[in-house]
């Protein structure tokens, strides 16, 4: 685990002694948009027009961001127009790696690089920065059109239809002030939330994480007990984006992370949400749960220094959702 300090590896954990025992995310460097026609889009520069076979995603099948970018390549049928490698799900002093010795991780099947640090220092040899994953790479101008999943997730939503003629929109117009609002919560106090609880290095930081977070599935909970989706009978972004977080849970950020007031399967309306969007065609190809208990337990050092990974649970995400009483779009 380390960073890119002038295009140059430095091996170092997350400082939280500047913050007070509190884990802090950093922003993202790469914030270009492919659109149809390659015209800029809401940030960043123009020029990546969508064309088949053009671009390439980096993904993590442990990353709850990562995952993101994988399931909108599943639904959104770009399977055959985004190619995609996978790195090694232990996350250690170099960083991911393209090591392909663990079953599902592919190498760097562009390149034939060994880290995931050689694609940044590809893109910009100078570079100073966290080397996280998605990334997603374009190959006619070798570089990093974006590795932002809010941002990658909201182009592949549309920005290939023209090609696919697949119009399945997971933001649509009228529903986007709603999904931006969830999203915002969503992000602050469940995505991020269970990672400002793991990373707490302080007992005032943990606390100040984890009952937002669990007031927040609450929250939703009650959500989903009147309503099908987040946003009502329609599937939305804002329900994809909290999806990765929520299939995680029980197996790792439960134990792992210490958010651990409650299980996902205590929740009968998120348990039983979770299942029918884990039944989404598509959806349960982009679920590894030995990429995601392998990474976290493993990886984190601070965290689980044994590095042993505990044996369960063993979800039945396959189980009948019971949702159909709830009306859907
Ligand atoms: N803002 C980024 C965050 C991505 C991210 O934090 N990915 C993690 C893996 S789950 C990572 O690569 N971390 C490596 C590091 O922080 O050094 C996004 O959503 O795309």
């Amino acid at each position: 685990m380390g960073q890119l300090v002038d295009g140059q590896w430095q091996d170092v954990w997350y400082d939280t002694k500047s913050t007070g025992g509190a884990f802090v995310r950093t922003t993202t460097k790469f914030r270009n948009w492919i659109t149809p026609d390659g015209a800029p889009g809401r940030t960043g520069e123009g020029g990546y027009a969508a064309e088949a076979g053009r671009y390439h995603l980096y993904v993590s099948l442990a990353c709850p961001w990562a995952h993101r970018t994988l399931i909108y390549r599943a639904l959104k049928g770009l399977d055959d127009l985004i190619t995609v490698s996978v790195v090694h799900p232990h996350m250690l002093s170099d960083g991911w790696t393209f090591d392909s010795s663990f079953p599902g991780a592919t190498g760097d099947t562009l390149f034939g690089l060994p880290f995931m640090r050689d694609i940044y220092t590809k893109a910009d040899p100078h570079i100073s920065g966290r080397v996280t994953v998605p990334v997603l790479w374009d190959k006619k101008t070798d570089t990093i059109v974006s590795n932002e999943s809010a941002e990658i997730i909201r182009m592949l939503n549309t920005a290939f239809n023209g090609l696919t003629g697949n119009t399945d929109d997971y933001a649509p117009a009228d529903l986007l002030p709603q999904i931006d609002a969830l999203n915002a919560r969503i992000y602050d106090e469940v995505n991020n939330g269970v990672y400002k609880a793991g990373f707490a290095t302080s007992q005032a930081a943990y606390d100040k994480a984890v009952y937002p977070l669990f007031d927040a599935l609450d929250w939703i909970e009650g959500i989903l007990a009147e309503n099908r989706y987040l946003t009502g009978p329609r599937l939305t972004e804002a329900d994809w984006r909290l999806f990765t977080t929520i299939i995680r849970f029980d197996a790792v950020y439960h134990t792992h992370f210490k958010c651990n007031r409650a299980r996902i399967v205590d929740y009968p309306n998120l348990n039983g949400w979770l299942r029918e969007l884990y039944q989404v065609p598509g959806v349960a190809g982009t679920v590894n749960l030995d990429h995601i208990t392998q990474h976290y337990y493993y990886s984190h050092d601070t965290i689980n220094p044994s590095r042993v990974v505990p044996l369960g649970p063993i979800p039945d995400f396959d189980q009948h959702h019971g949702r159909d009483h709830l009306p859907k779009a």
